[in-house]
């Protein structure tokens, strides 16, 4: 698994060392002049997706040194390795098999030799009877009445997935079936969300890959006090709680029926597990058949990622070009701006998925890395962001490599509501790449009518560099099918990205230590007496607390 070559030792690495100080001397505008080909260069079409990437400061030179760092540092065994199930999460010792969930050509995945798919199958199979009584109306609640809320409890992976798919693709909801998603340990998350709710007719979902953690045990004990509150009898709990976990022991111990529990597999990671019974919420709110296109969606991503040559391989550039802006360019940040409001939560869902992933400074071999590694993700819709943070992309001083998606077909035709809306989604890029030069912004104000003071103080701020790079994503319609191969488009960019850096991505020793430190301090509060074991500022942040509360 380990690399031959760390990545910034490779002799790609100082080509594009090299290679950066001409381009980082050219502007977009005149790789455009140069060559006017370059959308058709710099574009790939993976069925109702097209990827644009010619507004990045690269050339087809750039790109080849890019597809020899990625040789060299081993990706296309490393692609292997994880497709057929070798434990390359090695610091929990397990196979990273998310696509084995996805796998709708039914080849046998092994892990430990045995094959997987059988255990997947009857898994989807069970979603997709459960999904189908819920939908139609044939699960009863304790009175006898349909379920019309469903309310996930999870936090992260548990949580993230089934929120962004369920706003994704709102538009294949079924009426009077309402989705719900706790996640938070802050009662006012439990405490709305339950408000408006009828107990005889909500379903809890409490999903949790270890059916350990605090948030979402807590939530889940509350929401069964709140539910047998009404409901009275211990019996009428199994009408009302589905558990999905890998720890059946936990599920039980919690008092869920082990046949109300679906089960999903420590090869799965949680920011990866949306295709599991994670997405048992999603099943149940766009269907079972949806739910299938989303997997299809994906499958389709995976092989493309696993069979097309690096040059033509969408994850794959995707994550060389950010590595050659993360570190070449020292761009600290990637955007993600989805110009369709149902996508508002796909940005934040990438900040676990990459972040989860990446943001790790030890390589595989154990020793702190000497270069950047993971990014930092944000993004909101457009065009909300233009009226927000784009005054930042456009005239600030930060490297933004920023993802624009765009579907040619809107769920809502309203009016010329779309049409105004992708404007702004070719406009945007537009701009970011040409700017407006010192003579533009003045001969505007000149026409303006400005006098020439005025155009001489003014001028200076309505000079936009540009040569920002962005790509763009313009689908044809956000369906489960494209929605489940641009989620799995990232995922695996993700993955490019963990081998260039060679670090572990699929472990998240990182979360672990403010767990600890919480534990030990709950106790603390348990009373009223000052603290003083920890540090100056610790101590008088819970003392404060406690004289407040
Ligand atoms: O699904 P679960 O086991 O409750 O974990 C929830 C989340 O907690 C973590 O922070 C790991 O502790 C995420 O990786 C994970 O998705």
């Amino acid at each position: 698994m380990l690399q031959s070559t760390p990545f910034d030792q490779t002799a790609a690495y100082k080509k594009l060392k090299t290679h950066h100080k001409t381009i980082s001397q050219k502007h977009l505008k005149d790789l455009f002049l140069e060559d006017p080909d370059r959308h058709r260069k710099f574009s790939i079409r993976f069925g109702d997706i097209v990827l644009d990437y010619s507004k990045n400061r690269i050339t087809t030179r750039t790109r080849s040194y890019l597809i020899q760092l990625a040789e060299e540092c081993g990706l296309s065994d490393a692609i292997e390795q994880m497709f057929s199930g070798e434990k390359i999460n090695a610091t929990e010792g397990r196979s990273v098999l998310h696509t084995a969930l996805r796998n709708r050509s039914n080849t046998p995945v092994l892990v430990d030799g045995k094959d997987v798919m059988p255990d997947v199958n009857e898994v989807l199979a069970k979603m997709k009877d459960f999904s189908n009584k819920v939908r139609s109306g044939s699960w009863k609640g304790y009175t006898g009445k349909e379920i019309t809320d469903i309310v996930n409890i999870g936090i992260g992976g548990s949580d993230l997935g089934p929120v962004m798919v369920t706003e994704a693709l709102k538009s294949y909801g079924k009426k009077g079936l309402n989705v719900h998603f706790v996640s938070n340990v802050d009662g006012t998350h439990i405490a709305e969300t339950v408000k408006s709710l009828n107990p005889e007719t909500t379903l809890f979902m409490i999903a949790s890959k270890t059916f350990t953690t605090q948030e979402t045990m807590t939530n889940a004990l509350t929401a069964r006090g709140w539910f047998l509150e009404k409901a009275g009898e211990e019996e009428h709990v199994k009408k009302h709680f589905v558990a999905i976990s890998t720890n059946r022991a936990e599920v039980e111990k919690f008092g869920i029926d082990p046949e109300n529990m679906f089960g999903f597999w420590d090869w799965v990671g949680g920011r990866y597990s949306l295709w599991s019974a994670i997405g048992l919420s999603i099943a149940c709110f766009i269907g079972f058949q949806n739910f299938e296109q989303l997997l299809a969606g994906a499958h389709d991503m995976d092989n493309h990622f696993k069979t097309t040559k690096l040059e033509r391989n969408i994850p794959v550039i995707l994550g060389l070009l950010g590595v050659w802006y993360n570190n070449f360019f020292d761009a600290q940040t990637h955007a993600i701006l989805p110009y369709d409001q149902y996508l508002h939560r796909f940005a934040a869902y990438f900040q676990q998925g990459d972040m989860e992933s990446n943001g790790k400074y030890v390589g595989r071999n154990g020793e702190a890395v000497n270069y950047q590694t993971g990014p930092v993700i944000w993004g909101e819709p457009g065009t909300n962001g233009q009226h927000a943070f784009y005054q930042l992309i456009h005239q600030g001083t930060k490297v933004i490599p920023a993802d624009f998606i765009a579907p040619a077909v809107s769920h809502n035709p309203i009016g010329e509501h779309h049409k105004m809306l992708l404007s702004n989604f070719f406009a945007q890029t537009e701009a970011l790449m040409n700017g407006k030069t010192y003579e533009e912004a003045s001969e505007e104000l000149k026409k303006a009518g400005k006098t020439q003071e005025e155009i001489d103080f003014l001028t200076p701020f309505k000079v936009f560099q540009g040569n920002k790079p962005t790509n763009s994503f313009l689908v044809k319609k956000i369906t489960p099918k494209v929605l489940g191969s641009l989620l799995a488009m990232y995922e695996h960019k993700i993955f490019v990205q963990g081998i260039i850096w060679n670090i572990f991505s699929f472990d998240q020793w990182g979360v672990e230590l403010g767990k600890q430190l919480a534990n030990k301090i709950y106790p603390e509060l348990q009373n009223d007496w000052p603290v003083s074991n920890h540090d100056s500022s610790t101590n008088g942040l819970i003392n404060q607390y406690k004289r407040w509360r």
